[in-house]
């Protein structure tokens, strides 16, 4: 187990390049299994979930190796098994995203239960369903079986949600089965647009990317190809946040200014102005944080939503630069049940934060945060933990950074860059942990 130790104190300023997107490299990776083509990946984070995806790919039996820094190649051709490896899915969420391209290629998959980070209850009934509607059979123990062995059959599918794995498998099954399919109430995030370019590179023709009805128009062989993964704008907000409390001046490289609107208009109703020099994203230094009011001068909310809303992997990062923004904000996060709970180690460091239920959030703003030991219970959390001891007065220890590791690529190195007084140590003061 490691830790890390961080001075606070120190503005983070000097130029950035965001890592490819998590959530977008997971479902790319087990797209790859639609062909027996070699695909060849770049701007591949490195990350500990991409790390346990590839290893899913290889046990199965695909020919799977680093080329490069942020490279893979990947070649599908040997797979051998429809069984998923049982310890391997359950680190993973996304281990889930193999489902779709199991069986539209092979007929079967067997799904052992996904991991994921524990900020509450997470469906898979919009997977099933999809699956349900494309024709296959399903049965549900603790694991899931599902089989075609006839194949797939195109459909019109309305989704009861836009989940964003969900649609993401049935992308990748569709593409997969010929004729049109049609999903509807889709999720329409960067990362599911990003995979839709992706299968058409590979040979599917894909109708209405970037909205939330898309029309699939699948084949019976898909072919290799090149793709590069965009840039995370989870990642850009959190480095957005790092900058605007620690009042450093950042500049942001080769970003999709497309993905950022939401998060750059929600950052300035939090006090934080950016602006656009062609692809990059410039945060100016020495930021005196306001938060702006509603019309009339109401209490303002940030709330998240499907996708062009604010995004909820972004809500933890949004309530900890309110606690260093001037006035006071309403943090609703509507899709986890657990995911605000970390917020009373914000409180340990100094935050003003009340908890009204168990998704929304009162943050009071600025408070000055001192440094503690911290526990990081989630990926956002832990980033969240990150902000707030990079502006806070002494030492801060957060301890169980595998979960900041697993979204985050060689994050302590990357926050030395800009400045930051961050080491990573081996824990051994487990005992002494909030
Ligand atoms: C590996 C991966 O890609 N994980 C992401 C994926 O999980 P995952 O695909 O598991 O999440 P789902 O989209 O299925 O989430 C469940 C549902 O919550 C609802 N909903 C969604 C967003 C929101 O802000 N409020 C809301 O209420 C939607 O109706 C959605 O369908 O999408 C989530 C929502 O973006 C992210 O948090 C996860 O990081
Ligand atoms: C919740 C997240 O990840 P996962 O869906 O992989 O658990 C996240 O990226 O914030």
């Amino acid at each position: 187990m490691e830790k890390f130790v961080i001075q606070g104190g120190v503005p983070l300023s000097g130029t950035f390049t965001p890592a490819g997107n998590k959530n977008g490299a997971l479902p790319i990776l087990a797209a790859t299994l639609l062909t027996d083509d070699e695909v060849v990946l770049s701007n591949v984070p490195r990350i500990s979930d991409v790390q346990a995806q590839i290893e899913l790919i290889a046990d199965l039996g695909a020919r799977a190796e680093w080329i490069g820094d942020n490279e893979v190649a990947i070649r599908a051709e040997g797979v051998a098994r429809t069984d998923l490896d049982r310890r391997l899915s359950e680190r993973i969420r996304a281990s889930f995203l193999l489902a779709g391209p199991l069986l539209a290629r092979y007929g079967r998959a067997h799904m052992p239960p996904p991991g994921g980070d524990v900020i509450g209850r997470r469906r898979l009934d919009p997977h099933l369903d999809a699956f349900k509607a494309l024709g296959a059979t399903i049965e549900h123990d603790r694991d899931i079986l599902l089989t075609a062995p006839r194949g797939l059959t195109a459909c019109d599918f309305l989704m009861d949600e836009p989940s964003v794995m969900a649609t993401e498998n049935a992308l990748m099954a569709a593409a997969l089965t010929p004729g049109s399919t049609v999903i509807r109430n889709a999720a329409s995030e960067p990362h599911v647009q990003d995979l839709a370019r992706m299968l058409v590179k590979m040979g599917a023709q894909i109708d209405g990317i970037g909205s939330n009805v898309m029309t699939v128009h699948g084949v019976d062989r898909l072919g290799g190809c090149e793709h590069r993964i965009g840039p995370d704008h989870i990642e850009i907000g959190s480095f957005m946040a790092l900058a605007g409390v620690t009042g450093g001046e950042l500049l942001i490289k080769d970003t999709y200014p497309e993905d950022l609107r939401m998060v750059r208009l929600i950052f300035a109703r939090l006090g934080l102005e950016t602006e656009l020099r062609g692809n990059d994203l410039f945060v100016p230094g020495g930021q005196k944080l306001v938060i702006t009011n509603d019309a009339g001068g109401y209490q303002p909310k940030v709330e998240d939503g499907p996708w062009p809303a604010f995004p909820a992997d972004l809500t933890s990062i949004a309530l900890a630069m309110a606690t260093q923004s001037e006035g006071s904000v309403i943090i609703h996060e509507k899709m986890f049940e657990n995911r605000l709970f970390f917020t009373d180690k914000l409180q340990l460091l100094g935050a003003a934060i009340t908890i009204c239920d168990p998704h929304r959030a009162l943050v009071v703003g600025p408070r000055r945060l001192r440094g503690e030991r911290v526990e990081s219970p989630d990926i956002r959390a832990g980033m969240a933990m990150l902000i707030a001891a990079l502006c806070a007065e002494g030492t801060t220890e957060i301890g169980n950074i595998r979960q900041i590791d697993r979204g985050y690529e060689r994050i302590d190195e990357r926050l030395r860059a800009l400045g930051a007084r961050i080491e990573r140590v081996e824990d051994g003061d487990r005992a002494h942990a909030h």
